[in-house]
């Protein structure tokens, strides 16, 4: 679809208009993104590579129309999926031009009002969402939502999405009520009306009430939005700038977007120091979030979810993913371990056979490879006379390196998800879990809150604390992946559980991150789910 458009904003009307607007879900990109602010656009790309529409449109402040001033308006056919508006602007004359400018410079809106180009941006977006097929299809009568929490390195960010339920208006009229003899459609018009006439001279007409409900759009909002500060440059406040985006105007891009899409939106901040990260984190993690809301695949629920009709046994994406016949396999010596460690990713853990030497170690990729739907053999004679030291490391280190193998270049995959796992036996009445968010970035990073230190233990199970913590580091580095585990207690941050039932918690939810993250979207066709395009440079 494409329109232009223009919005008012406390009352004054605002200084830009909106040419060659598309939004199209699961096609590729239609139309360029032209925000006349570079880093923008990137933000606006991801939706293109996380949430899978097509988003694409340029912005024109009003001292530039005269481009347009040539501009034909012409009706075309549109076959995209947009619910039938067919109007298509094209501007016919500097076309070229136009576009060799947008390009040339990214930023020729950065000296504008910022907050006003942004609301204008967010408002045209949440317009042409609303308008998606699929979003329109959610259902209007019950409240749909959608949770995701979307690392970029050390940032992460949670979006949960809502979309509200139409509200119902109810209308009460009274109307004169026909008697049976006069509906009666057997008699012939004439009679019929000549009968009426005649009850309408000589008798009551009966009266009833009707009541007539519509329904309207749910209103958006955004409900919650914590993100500052955008990094800890400076100490206090952040970026204010990124880019040439004022990290200030950034909140009336999502006020504007939820209002017109009819979305309620909370965007947390959980983690993250870095401005750059942090701001493209709420974007990828709302694109991920629409995403699922637009599949009915909420990440909310603790637990074994397999959501059939997406990612269960006989869905295109589980029978697509076992057809790439995944392995990874590793043999290493050294004076230290002898490790033999091989990967399928079948889609079963039926295989599944590990000896480590430790048997925290042995429960802990048991779970995770059960979880994950994959087959993991391990073998290891390490020397453990030693200290637990070497094997745990090595083993954790080939597991990584397999993964690695096995997953490739990571094209066509889903490459991101997170998981909630139930923590066992905890001793206060309020609920532990272990949320393992996942990206198969190729840029790794660890960050946990497990609180292993506090906790007067040393060992969890047969395995030391502290290498149940390099473990996790060493499997997370030699996987190239961003893994966020985010722990969360009933209030009392010390926590309750043992650090064995964290730590076979954190292997479930790993591994089912891992099982979601691994999986093929084939709507994907075999691109990289990266805005840079690829994942293995
Ligand atoms: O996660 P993606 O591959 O969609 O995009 C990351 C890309 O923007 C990359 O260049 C980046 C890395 N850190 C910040 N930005």
């Amino acid at each position: 679809m494409a329109s232009s458009s223009t919005i008012r904003s406390n009352s004054v009307t605002s200084s830009f208009t909106t040419t060659k607007v598309a939004c199209v879900d699961l096609k590729k990109v239609p139309e360029p993104i032209h925000t006349g602010i570079g880093f923008l656009d990137h933000m606006m790309d991801q939706l293109n590579s996380h949430a899978q529409i097509g988003v694409g449109l340029t912005v024109h402040h009003h001292s530039d129309l005269s481009n347009l001033s040539g501009t034909k308006h012409k009706k075309t056919n549109n076959n995209n999926n947009n619910n039938g508006d067919d109007q298509k602007m094209e501007a016919n004359n500097s076309n070229n031009n136009d576009k060799d400018s947008f390009e040339k410079n990214p930023n020729r809106l950065s000296q504008s009002d910022q907050t006003s180009l942004l609301r204008h941006v967010g408002w045209t977006l949440g317009c042409q969402v609303a308008l998606l097929n699929k979003f329109l299809s959610l259902s209007d009568d019950t409240t749909a939502t959608s949770r995701f929490c979307c690392p970029l390195d050390e940032a992460l960010v949670e979006c949960i999405l809502t979309k509200p339920a139409k509200t119902t208006t109810t209308t009460t009229t009274t109307t004169q009520q026909k008697t049976a003899e006069e509906e009666d459609p057997s008699e012939g018009s004439s009679n019929k009306r000549r009968k009426l006439d005649h009850k309408n001279n000589t008798t009551d007409k009966k009266e009833t009430t009707t009541t007539t409900t519509t329904s309207s759009k749910p209103i958006g909002s955004l409900v919650q939005y914590q993100l500052a500060p955008f990094g800890k440059y400076p100490k206090t406040t952040g970026r204010t700038k990124i880019g040439h985006l004022e990290t200030a105007a950034i909140k009336a891009f999502w006020e504007a977007f939820a209002k017109s899409s009819g979305l309620q939106i909370s965007l947390t901040k959980l983690r993250g120091d870095n401005g750059h990260h942090i701001v493209e984190s709420t974007f990828k993690a709302f694109s991920r979030a629409m995403r699922n809301l637009l599949d009915g695949t909420n990440t909310t629920m603790a637990g074994g979810e397999s959501f059939p009709h997406m990612w269960g046994k006989s869905s295109k994406n589980q029978k697509d993913s076992i057809a790439l016949a995944r392995v990874g396999s590793i043999s290493r010596a050294t004076k230290e371990t002898n490790i033999d460690v091989s990967l399928k990713l079948n889609g079963t853990s039926e295989a599944t056979s590990i000896h480590t030497g430790i048997g925290t170690l042995d429960e802990f990729f048991t779970i995770l490879a059960k979880e994950a739907d994959m087959s993991l053999v391990i073998d290891c004679k390490g020397d453990l006379w030693v200290d637990d030291h070497h094997t745990a490391e090595d083993v954790a280190i080939a597991v990584g390196q397999v993964l690695t193998q096995a997953l490739g270049t990571k094209a066509g995959l889903n490459r991101m998800w997170c998981a909630k796992q139930t923590v066992n036996n905890t001793t206060n009445n309020e609920e532990e879990t272990i949320e393992v968010t996942m990206d198969l970035s190729n840029r790794p990073c660890l960050t946990h809150n497990l609180a292993l230190g506090e906790v007067q233990e040393e060992l969890v199970g047969d395995l030391s604390v502290e290498m149940f913590d390099h473990v996790l580091d060493s499997l997370v580095v030699n996987g190239r992946m961003t893994v966020h585990i985010v722990r969360t207690t009933g209030g009392d941050d010390a926590g309750n559980s043992s650090l064995k039932d964290r730590a076979m918690a954190t292997a479930a939810a790993f591994g089912r991150a891992l099982k979601y993250c691994a999986m093929v979207d084939s709507r994907r066709a075999g691109k990289t789910a990266s805005s840079k395009g690829t994942l293995s440079v």
